[in-house]
């Protein structure tokens, strides 16, 4: 498991440590971690042209210190001070004193160098780059160097992932002692470039709920239900499908695709495209009544392509299972019917749903996700899986911590493909999962199925999606199996 904390967890956390450890000595070592990075990244550190982006902060502070050992190396290093007369004085010292100089003209060392060290904010910034830096940055973005970020790329914001005015986009984050969450929540994500973390003594200090987690294989695993010795079709649950129309027949096949991979002992649509999923999947059972006459279900999915046939949902609402609301469904969506529930709901809008839910603008919704789905989760007393460039799972207390899947690919923005994750979210839940882990789960295999369907970047329909669905399963099982290994 992936975890990010805000920026008052990771100082309070900081202060602990230096408080046991000599002056200077964490920032040594973050300077130690980012210097070694930067000579992994250059290959040869000897001859290399270095340039250093320093603001007011420690941030510039860890970006000297590296800096010196970077000139110690042999590498020409140069720094561009953005705020003079109050850059890290022991910083600079150690700069100088390495042989490293302070650049006259930015622009001109920028445009020979080989990689920028980006210290001009890092859990202290707030707002973007301010003006007299935007140039500078700019001009290292448009160069040929590689661009680190030390802590965190400038300009973004530390706790919610929001971008309010220009940043500076690295290849790479060095980030020390813990992920932040703007490091995992787009669109502050996407600035990061590849992140790694430098291990500075902080895990013992962090509390035990992070703010942000992202699941990785053996989390996924450990999760994915499995059948048993004793196990039926009814035992492994039944999830029910109330999805497509007359209209939009596509959406039930592609919600059905999703569910009869996702763990579910039998799938059983309800709508009127029965004839279309038999034609496709002849062992769904399919229903053309009410929702309520279908027979048992552990488990609901309604609303992908109802278009305005959504007399369903408000019946589905009053079962006592679990249900998942998605697209079309969550049009109708009565807040106090959700409330009400006594089984878990789970909604999982796309950004423009989220912002009808909300009622604000869906640009809105995509510049700040994490707020986003908190609010929605509170409103609504459900579970939320908001989809998009980062998918997030809130639950309906706020006591957990959010999920951010780190599994997503822009390849999965196809027409379609939210009805396949649905349908497999779906059957998750009826398999016995809560709703929480249901979402995460279901992004997550969704996600790696994509990235498996578009090996190596190629165009994939949603169809394919969910027939890369066992290989993902798979792929997230064989981490089990090694760990099984190991641990036995
Ligand atoms: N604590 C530790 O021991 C360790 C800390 N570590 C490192 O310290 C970093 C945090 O350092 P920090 O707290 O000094 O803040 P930092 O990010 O450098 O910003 C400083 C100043 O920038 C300014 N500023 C604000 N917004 C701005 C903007 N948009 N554009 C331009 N300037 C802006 C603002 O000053 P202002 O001008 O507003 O007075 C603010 O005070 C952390 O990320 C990690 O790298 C590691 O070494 C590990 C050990
Ligand atoms: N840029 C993106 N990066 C990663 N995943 C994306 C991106 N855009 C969309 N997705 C994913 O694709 C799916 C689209 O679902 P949805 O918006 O409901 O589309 P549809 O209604 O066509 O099925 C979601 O799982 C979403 O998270
Ligand atoms: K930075």
């Amino acid at each position: 498991m992936r975890t990010a904390y805000r920026v008052e967890t990771v100082r309070t956390a900081e202060e602990e440590l230096m408080a046991q450890l000599p002056e200077g000595a964490l920032m040594q070592r973050a300077a130690a971690g980012l210097a070694a990075a930067c000579a992994g990244l250059l290959g040869r550190v000897y001859g290399a042209r270095v340039v250093l982006l320093i603001g007011s902060g420690a941030n510039g502070g860890d970006a000297l210190y590296a800096g010196a050992r970077l000139a110690r190396r042999g590498a020409g290093v140069s720094a561009v001070l953005l705020a003079p007369d109050r850059t890290h004085p022991g910083g600079l010292a150690a700069l100088t004193g390495a042989g490293g100089r302070i650049a006259d003209d930015p622009f001109e060392v920028l445009a020979s160098a080989d990689l920028v060290l980006d210290g001009i904010t890092g859990i202290g910034g707030s707002g973007g780059l301010r003006p007299d830096a935007v140039p500078v940055a700019r001009a290292a973005r448009g160069s040929n160097a590689v661009v680190v970020a030390v802590d965190l790329p400038s300009g973004v914001e530390a706790d919610s992932g929001e971008v309010r005015g220009e940043a500076l986009r690295a290849d790479a984050t060095i980030a020390f002692g813990a992920y932040k969450p703007g490091l995992l929540i787009d669109p502050a994500r996407e600035y990061a470039g590849t992140v790694r973390l430098v291990d500075i003594g902080l895990e013992p200090h962090l509390p035990s709920v992070p703010e942000i987690a992202a699941l990785q294989h053996e989390d996924v695993a450990l999760l994915l239900p499995e059948p048993v010795g004793e196990s039926d079709k009814y035992r492994r649950g039944v999830v029910g499908i109330a999805a497509g129309s007359a209209r939009y027949p596509g959406a039930a096949v592609l919600a059905v695709a999703g569910a009869l991979r996702g763990g579910a002992g039998a799938v059983r649509y309800v709508g009127h495209a029965g004839e279309a999923v038999i034609a496709r999947f002849p062992e769904a059972l399919v229903h053309a009544g009410p929702p309520a006459k279908a027979g048992r279900v552990q488990a609901w999915v309604v609303g992908p392509g109802l278009g305005d046939e959504t007399g369903a949902v408000a019946e589905i609402l009053a079962s006592d299972v679990p249900v998942l609301v998605d697209a079309d469904g969550l049009r109708p969506l009565d807040a106090s019917a959700v409330r009400r529930r006594s089984a878990p709901t789970l909604l999982t809008p796309h950004a423009g749903e989220a912002a009808a839910l909300l009622g604000v603008d869906r640009a809105e919704v995509e510049a700040a996700r994490l707020a986003s789905v908190r609010e929605l989760a509170s409103r609504y007393g459900a579970t939320v899986l908001l989809k998009g460039s980062t998918t997030l799972v809130a639950a309906p207390d706020g006591a957990l911590p959010v999920r951010a899947n780190p599994m997503g690919t822009p390849w999965l923005a196809t027409a379609g493909s939210g009805d396949v994750l649905a349908g497999l979210t779906g059957s998750l839940l009826a398999a016995g999962l809560g709703a929480y882990d249901a979402g995460s789960v279901a992004a997550y295999l969704h996600g790696l199925a994509a990235r498996h369907a578009s090996a190596k970047g190629v165009p994939i329909t949603s169809y394919e999606v969910g027939e890369a669905l066992p290989g993902a399963w798979r792929d997230v099982q064989d981490a089990r199996d090694v760990r099984d290994v190991r641990e036995g």
